[in-house]
């Protein structure tokens, strides 16, 4: 078959989806498979829930950052190649703009298509850009650096892989298939053409939607619930420990948020040999249901103060939950948005697994940093983990009508 009668079936198949662009798209009854089967796709075939549902491109926030966590996803960072500057930017950030737009409204990428995502519809496909420091002196905008992206301080616990960290640009691809995530990531990857260059790139996963009976909070790979005290949209301070505030030394980066990606390893053989109860004075909660060891659900406030019969704090002095909680370090919030990882196991045996560790915040010298710190100094987790690389990059706001990602940096 050709790529092009490839892009009309998957055209047919998703009927007005891409002109419709929005959240939870359903169409109509089941039948993909089958047809799948029978080597065919006749015009108004159904796609099941998850492949259904289109995240829009454009808005005040990227895409990437509120939506739920999907099943798979890809990070990628490029450097702009060796000549390459501002002009050369500028025609990236069209050209990628305009195939994120495509993907995530589960059109082909373009001519040539690979036909990987043939079959299936956007599931929750989101692209999302972020520029890194050393963007700012390649393109010759070192005035629209922000302070916000002033290099993260060393911490002690780190051992960091110059080579897997920062970039001139960072690349999130997340999406509940596996082929349409990949399919994304190959089609920003030929999009780069001889203006950039991958400089690392990482794989990560999570919980297939409609693996739990009801929706539930994450688990990473040391068997926790991991997230329960996310920051929620509802609250009142959301949007400002999120997002830029207009009005900001940098207008362009009004709507926009720092990532803080972190690559940490979980040592899991010395994990898993910590009885239950152990792990879970480690976190401060419940294995089981991620519940305050001072008892009530998932949501229940950790009491801080409670003491047990021997005096002790229930929640240990030393407990990663008790240390991190923004009312430990003034207030200090951030949205974890993570995919663990599993990249094999080493001649040792031991898993290579772990946490791409994503914290989005208005501010990272107001949120991940002072955390990190506290950390640093005497988290019970900290002999279970290891930090191997790290990257900061401004993700600038949503993309209005007719902009692409990034154009209020470089064209204003
Ligand atoms: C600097 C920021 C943080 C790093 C790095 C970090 C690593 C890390 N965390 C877990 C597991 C859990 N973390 C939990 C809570 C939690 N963690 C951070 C920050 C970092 N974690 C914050 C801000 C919070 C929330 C604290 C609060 O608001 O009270 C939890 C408990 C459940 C939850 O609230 O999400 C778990 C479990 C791992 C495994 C890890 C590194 C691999
Ligand atoms: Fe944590």
């Amino acid at each position: 078959m050709s790529t092009e009668n490839l892009d009309i079936s998957r055209r047919k198949l998703l009927g007005t989806v891409g002109a419709a662009g929005a959240t939870g798209l359903a169409l109509g009854a089941a039948g993909g498979a089958a047809a799948y089967a029978a080597g065919s796709q006749p015009a108004g075939t159904a796609l099941a829930s998850v492949g259904s549902t289109a995240v829009p491109f454009r808005g005040t926030h990227q895409a990437g950052i509120l939506q739920p966590l999907q099943a798979r996803g890809h990070l990628v960072a490029f450097d702009l190649a060796p000549g390459a500057g501002r002009k050369e930017a500028v025609a990236l950030m069209r050209r990628w703009s305009a195939v994120a737009e495509r993907l995530m409204a589960g059109e082909p990428a373009g001519p040539g298509d690979t036909g990987v995502a043939l079959d299936a519809g956007p599931s929750s496909l989101t692209v999302t850009f972020g520029f890194g420091a050393s963007f700012f002196d390649r393109t010759g905008l070192v005035a629209r650096r922000p302070a916000e992206l002033d290099p993260l301080p060393a911490f002690s616990s780190d051992r960091l892989d110059a080579g897997r960290s920062n970039g001139d640009l960072w690349v999130q691809i997340g999406a509940d298939d596996a082929l349409v995530a990949f399919h994304a990531l190959r089609a920003v990857q030929k999009e780069a053409g001889a203006a950039a260059r991958v400089r690392w790139q990482m794989n990560g996963f999570n919980r297939s939607p409609g693996a739990t009976a009801r929706p539930m909070t994450a688990r990473n790979l040391m068997g926790q619930v991991d997230g329960s005290r996310n920051p929620k949209p509802s609250e009142p301070d959301f949007q400002k420990r999120i997002f830029v505030a207009a009005g900001g030394d940098q207008p362009w980066m009004t709507g926009g948020s720092y990532a803080v990606v972190r690559r940490i390893r979980m040592l899991l053989d010395d994990w898993e040999k910590l009885p239950p109860e152990r792990q879970e004075r480690v976190i401060g909660r419940r294995k089981s249901d991620g519940a305050p060891l001072t008892g009530g659900g998932e949501t229940s406030e950790l009491d801080l103060d409670r003491t047990g019969p021997d005096g002790k704090p229930v929640v240990p002095a030393d407990a990663h939950a008790r240390i991190s909680a923004p009312e430990q370090n003034g207030g200090a919030a951030m949205l974890r948005r993570p995919f663990s990882f599993h990249d094999g196991i080493g001649a040792d045996g031991t898993p290579d697994a772990g946490l791409l560790f994503i914290a989005w915040q208005a501010d990272p010298r107001r949120g991940f940093v002072p955390v990190q710190r506290k950390l640093d100094r005497g988290d019970a987790l900290s002999p279970f983990i290891r930090h191997e690389a790290s990257g900061l990059f401004a993700v600038p706001g949503g993309p209005g009508a007719g902009e692409y990602v990034g154009q209020r940096l470089l064209e204003a």
